[in-house]
């Protein structure tokens, strides 16, 4: 059986980035650049005042002297004059310095009168300028590949004059549920019905990673309908399904997957939840089989398909930070299992973060996933975990769950 670490290798070894697209600027936001950027010209492009007051010669500045201001510069201004020796120009926040000066003296250290100004302060070189590519030199590698554009990223490509920008386009998601007991959650109810939530669970997972899910509905516990819906479902980039793969009679499954021409990689994984996860490959689509509990599927889906699908879309880091977390209660565990333990988390006066169980962690138990803001991690080589103890968790959704 696949270790936990051994089935996240092979299968994000497995996959492959999407073509590239151009997107405009503000469709880029949140994606990851398909290309390393490189500045095409300095920041700031001129010297420029950080301040509004007066340029001068530092030289020229001791306390008291009084200096005949010949000229004034505001944002956007054209230098029209230069800074002769014994003199000042007026100028505002971010316009160009002129010629001769090298230093700017903002107005509270200056007092102003008719055409002149005296310097009350002292000034050094180099005061309040912000020089011609003292921030990115022309030619610098500033994003690399792979990393998602946050607001940071987007101002300095629009500062770049970069409209446009190289993402791997979205990756297209087919999501197919599998049961005779399921029914769509518009459907008039009959006995013994179970409505579809995974299929919810996992495009709105797919949403937050910024992938496209297409809805397949249900595919039935026979050959027929698993063969219909799983043949439509090889169209798109990735295929996911739920159920239908552990011991039970009418798991088909794999067996159709097999018949459609995917090779399987693995079947099982030994973590709990998530045991009877299966991964497989037709061509470059991969397609993975999640167990149908909901918890199963929501954490298999974290686990070992976000990563996978990041991938795809281009992105650079795959997995999330692994936190230290210290458990505030004692931890009974099966022996030679990895458990993926949904954790409440909380930080404690100090800042730590303290964790505990969200609940009962049997994987029917749809409340404890959504009592928990963390999954810990439970080695295979322990059965026991106590009080204080450290373990490693990372966190499910936006780190906002422990904002306030
Ligand atoms: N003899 C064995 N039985 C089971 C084993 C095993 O190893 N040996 N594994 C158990 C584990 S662990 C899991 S997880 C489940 C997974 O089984 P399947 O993936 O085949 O899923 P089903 O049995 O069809 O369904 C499990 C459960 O989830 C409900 N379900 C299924 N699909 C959906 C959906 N789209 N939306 C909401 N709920 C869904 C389904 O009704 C069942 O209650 O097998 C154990 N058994
Ligand atoms: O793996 Mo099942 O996913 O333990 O409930």
């Amino acid at each position: 059986m696949y270790t936990y670490y051994q089935a996240r290798n092979l299968i994000v070894e497995s996959v492959q980035p999407l073509a590239i697209e151009k997107v405009s600027l503000l469709d880029a936001a949140g994606r990851a650049v398909a290309e390393d950027i490189v500045a095409n010209q300095p920041l700031p492009l001129f010297d420029n005042s950080a301040m509004d007051g007066y340029a001068v010669r530092a030289e020229d500045c001791e306390s008291g002297v009084i200096l005949p201001v010949q000229g004034y510069i505001p944002a956007g201004g054209k230098i029209d004059c230069r800074v002769e020796p014994g003199t000042a120009v007026k100028i505002m926040t971010g316009a160009p310095v002129p010629p001769g000066a090298d230093a700017i003296v903002p107005f509270e250290e200056t007092e102003e009168g008719k055409d002149k100004v005296t310097i009350l302060g002292r000034v050094k070189k180099g005061d309040h300028i912000r020089w011609k590519g003292e921030d990115i030199k022309p030619g610098d590698k500033i994003i690399d590949a792979g990393t998602v554009l946050r607001p940071a990223e987007i101002s300095l490509l629009a500062s770049f004059g970069m409209s446009m920008v190289k993402v791997c386009r979205r990756v297209r998601v087919a999501i197919l549920s599998t049961g005779d007991e399921l029914q769509e959650l518009d459907e008039l109810r009959f006995e013994g019905g179970i409505i579809n939530s995974n299929s919810w669970a996992l495009a709105a997972a797919l949403r937050e990673i910024g992938a496209e899910p297409l809805m397949l509905g249900i595919a039935r516990d026979n050959i027929e309908s698993l063969r219909e819906k799983m043949r439509d479902g090889l169209q798109a980039d990735v295929l996911i399904t739920s159920a239908g793969v552990s011991a039970g009679d009418r798991d088909y499954v794999r067996e159709v997957l097999e018949e459609l021409g995917v090779e399987q990689k693995f079947w099982k994984i030994n973590i709990k939840p998530g045991k009877p996860t299966a991964f497989g490959m037709r061509g470059d689509t991969p397609v993975f089989s999640l167990p149908g509990n909901p918890v199963s599927t929501m954490i298999t889906f974290e686990e070992f398909v976000r990563p996978a699908l990041l991938k795809m879309m281009g992105h650079r880091t795959l997995y999330k930070p692994l936190l230290k977390a210290r458990l505030q209660e004692p931890v009974k565990k099966k022996y030679d299992r990895l458990q993926l333990m949904r954790v409440a988390v909380e930080l404690n006066d100090e800042g730590e973060l303290m964790i505990a169980s969200a609940g009962d962690q049997n994987t029917g138990i749809l409340r404890t996933m959504i009592d928990a803001q963390a999954i810990a991690l439970l080695a295979p080589d322990r059965d026991y975990y106590a009080a204080g103890d450290s373990l490693d968790i990372h966190l499910l959704g936006a780190a906002t769950a422990l904002g306030y």
